[in-house]
This record gives structure tokens, sequence and C-alpha cells, in this order.
């Protein structure tokens, strides 16, 4: 036990917070060294497993991440874009891999992560899947395959908590699709149609966002050309998919270089 990576979970309390959590406890290969959240939020100070409102799991909660990263080998963050800045800084200090799932973060936001990768494994990927990572592989190549005869729209279905659209996972997937194509997808992307858009310009990636409910996670990429269409599709029903991805990127990091990685450098897809 004593010999196991240390793991730390920020944003402790969240969906994906308490998920992680559990599934590091249940885990042979890992143990719970740590457990954060921001200043002035109800939990710190308590031990986590009771804060979760079971039996005590020995972590007490902090708003000190540091402290909490000096200890552990790995840090698993799925939180907001801000605070995923500030804790690459923390987890580079400490030397710890750190597991970014955050998403909606901006082209400056990602940049502000490579400083800290000179010093430390970085893991990011807007879904630690392995269906979806496995989708993105699909989707590359079908998109290599057809001609822009096909319209490429991703779809993607969310609960209603969720902050950011496109999904990390969407735009993920449309850069697959135009990787495959062989175009950057920011001179291509359509997202947020309303009003009178005009028609659909050839070669485009279409976004839409669904919002409601509790919906885990749901992704379709739709290849739509005169007289027929294709379907790919990923349906999450349980955030578990999310939460082992991740503990299996903060393992993988153990013996890497310093540097950026995905989820296919952690799946070798
Ligand atoms: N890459 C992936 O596979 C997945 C990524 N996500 C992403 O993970 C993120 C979190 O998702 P949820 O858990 O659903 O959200 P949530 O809102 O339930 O949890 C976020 C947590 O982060 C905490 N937090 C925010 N700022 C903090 C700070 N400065 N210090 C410490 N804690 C802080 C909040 O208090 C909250 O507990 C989102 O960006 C979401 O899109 C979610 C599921 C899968
Ligand atoms: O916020 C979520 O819940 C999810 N976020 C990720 C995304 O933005 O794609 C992954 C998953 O779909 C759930």
């Amino acid at each position: 036990m004593e010999d196991l990576p240390g793991i730390v979970i920020t944003g402790a309390s969240g969906r994906m917070g308490q998920m992680l959590i559990n599934t590091v406890v249940d885990s042979d290969k890992a143990k719970l060294v740590g457990a954060v959240e921001r200043e002035g939020h109800a939990w710190v100070g308590q031990d986590v497993g009771v804060a979760m409102g079971g039996a005590a799991l020995g972590v007490t909660v902090t708003d000190k991440p540091l402290e909490a990263f000096a200890k552990a080998q790995a840090v698993i963050d799925f939180t907001a874009p801000a605070a995923t800045i500030e804790f690459s800084k923390l987890a580079a200090q400490a030397r710890a891999v750190h597991v970014i799932g955050t998403t909606g973060m901006t082209d400056d936001e990602i940049a502000q992560l490579e400083p800290a990768s000179y010093h430390a494994v970085i893991v990011r990927a807007g879904n630690m899947s392995l269906g979806v990572n496995l989708l993105t592989q699909l989707t590359k190549k079908v998109a290599a395959a057809l001609d822009e005869d096909f319209d490429i729209e991703v779809i993607e279905a969310h609960h209603h908590h969720k902050v950011d659209a496109p999904s990390g996972t969407a735009l993920m997937l449309g850069e697959a699709a135009a990787e495959g194509r062989g175009v950057n997808l920011a001179d291509v992307r359509d997202s947020g149609r309303d009003g009178i858009t005009g028609a659909r310009k050839r070669g485009d990636i279409g976004f839409t966002a669904i919002r409601g409910g509790d919906i885990v996670g749901e992704h379709d990429v739709l290849f739509a050309a005169a007289g027929e269409r294709i379907v790919l599709r990923h349906l999450a029903t349980d955030r578990a998919i999310f939460a082992r991805g991740a503990l299996k990127a903060a393992l993988w990091g153990q013996d890497k270089m310093p540097g950026q990685y995905d989820m296919v450098d952690v799946l070798g897809l």
C-alpha cells in the first residue's frame, strides 16, 4: 500500500471529483493522498469520505493545493480553466503528473500550460474514455475517405449544469474530422447557428449543443450527402468511464518524460 502512487483529486466535491475519489479508493494500483476544493467551500476541513456521505477516508479536504500536491505522484484535475492553469504550475513545482480533464479552455489558456510541461508530465483530453478516443480515430479515417460532398456535423448533448459549449469531446471530434480532411478546424468551424444564417458553406464542420436534464454525454459525428448519411455515435451512461481513463493516465505518466500528452498516447491508439 505504501508504495502505491499517491493521487490528489482537485474539485473534490464536483460530479467528477466524487467519481474520481471513489475510483482511486477502489483501485489496488493507487492511493488517495489529497482532496482539494476552492477557498471558502463548505467541504474544506472535513474528511472527504464523510463529506461525501460515507465512511471516513483519512483525507481532509484542503484549499492549499501545493501542500497536497507535494505529497503526491499525480494530480487529477476536473475543475475549471483558471483553476487548472494555477494547478499546472503547482503540480510542476511538485513534479507530479497533472491529468487534466477540464474543458472549455481557450487557445490562450491552453498555451499557458506549456511552461509547466517543461518540468512535469501533463496528460490532457476533453474526454478520457476509451470509446471516445477510439471514435476520434474512426472519425479521422472516415473524413479522410470522403470528400466535401459529405457535410460534417458534430452534435452533442449534456446535462443542464454544463457551462461550456461545444463540449471538449465535440471539439476533439471536430479536430479529428478536420485532420482527416487536411484542413484547420479554425478555418471551417461553424458553431451556434441562429437566425438567417445563409446556406451551409461547403467544407464547413458544424457544431450543435443540446443541454438538458442529467444526460452524461452523447456525441454524434454526422456525414451527410445527397441520398445517404453515416453517423458515428458515442453514448456515455456512467461518469466512471472518464474516471477510469483519468486514473489510467495518472499511472501511465509515472515513468514518462516531462511534456504534454493526450489519451491517444495513454491508450496507444
Ligand atoms: N475530460 C473528460 O473526460 C471529462 C471532462 N469533464 C470536465 O470536467 C470539468 C468538471 O466537470 P464537473 O465535475 O461536471 O463539474 P462540477 O461543477 O460538478 O465540479 C467542478 C468542481 O471544481 C471545483 N473548483 C472550481 N474551481 C476550483 C479551484 N480554484 N480550486 C479547487 N476546486 C475548484 C468546484 O468547486 C467544483 O467542485 C468540466 O470542465 C467538464 O467539462 C467532465 C467529465 C469528463
Ligand atoms: O461536462 C461534462 O459532463 C462532460 N464534459 C466533457 C466534454 O466537455 O466533452 C466530457 C463528457 O462529455 C462529459
